[in-house]
């Protein structure tokens, strides 16, 4: 059975955001992740999992100037020292949480752009060197151009190409199947396909990004799917509930793990 991290950057949005841990732990959820917590002490980050009893799934590294809709600096020029700052950023808010895996976005930039390409590479090794040393793999997620139009990593088969390039065994591929869905399609040949390099993989229903419970993809079939391919690692539910949230867990229903 898939193990599924709450996404409390969406999910639980009717608590603060140090109060949504709980809010996951009580409705089943053994493992959560958000975009950033860079808000918040580490420490108290790290005090959240702990009392709740939560693994930390995944973060995102400092994206930037996000309230500018910056989303993401690795690719932009100009930019490599804050790239680099906001790798040992992240590196303490792993520290404190435990977690295993890190993503950082790419930044709006041409992907045809010769020098943006060659700096987002730049970017993605420095930054697996230094995850690499704490034991700590780096995700490179592709996301879909309507949702966020500019993005440079915008194509699954240029992530994964890279991630073959560079053969470093923690850069892993974050498979977001709400984008492949929107960006390609073909779902469940592609899990298939590129399971031996995804160290992440998320979910939202299709087009509306709500709960996984219909639209365009059949989510109990890709769970059990996930389960023949033998994958041990997160199922991140990176979706904007309809309503509330508690009252949207009908899907998680089956899967919910026991807790005392
Ligand atoms: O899919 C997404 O949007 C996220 O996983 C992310 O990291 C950037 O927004
Ligand atoms: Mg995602």
């Amino acid at each position: 059975m898939p193990r599924f991290a709450a996404n409390l950057s969406m999910m639980f949005n009717e608590w603060s955001f140090l109060d949504r841990f709980k809010a996951a732990a009580d409705a089943g959820f053994d493992a959560v992740e958000y975009l950033f917590p860079y808000e918040h002490a580490p420490e108290d980050v790290a005090r959240a999992l702990s009392d709740n009893g939560l693994t930390q799934a995944l973060f995102n590294c400092p994206p930037g100037d996000w309230g500018k809709g910056e989303r993401g600096i690795a690719a932009l020029a100009d930019r490599q020292e804050e790239f680099r700052e906001s790798i040992a950023t992240a590196l303490r808010y792993a520290e404190a949480t435990g977690v295993k895996r890190l993503h950082f976005m790419s930044g709006l930039a041409d992907p045809a752009d010769p020098v943006a390409a060659a700096r987002y590479r730049d970017a993605v090794a420095f930054a697996a060197d230094r995850l690499g040393e704490k034991g700590i793999d780096l995700m490179l997620e592709p996301i879909n151009g309507r949702d966020m139009p500019g993005y440079f990593l915008n194509d699954f088969g240029r992530a994964v190409a890279l991630i073959e390039a560079l053969g470093r065994p923690n850069v892993k591929l974050q498979f977001d199947i709400y984008h492949r869905q929107i960006m390609h399609g073909d779902v469940t040949m592609a899990l298939r396909a590129l399971l031996p390099v995804t160290g992440h993989i998320q979910i939202a229903s299709v087009p509306s990004r709500n709960e996984p419970d219909g639209e365009e993809l059949n989510y109990p079939f890709l769970f059990a799917e996930l389960d023949r391919l033998g994958y041990a690692g997160f199922v991140g539910c990176e979706y904007r509930p309809r309503g509330g949230t508690v009252e949207g867990l009908g899907w998680f229903a089956p899967y919910r793990a026991r807790r005392a």
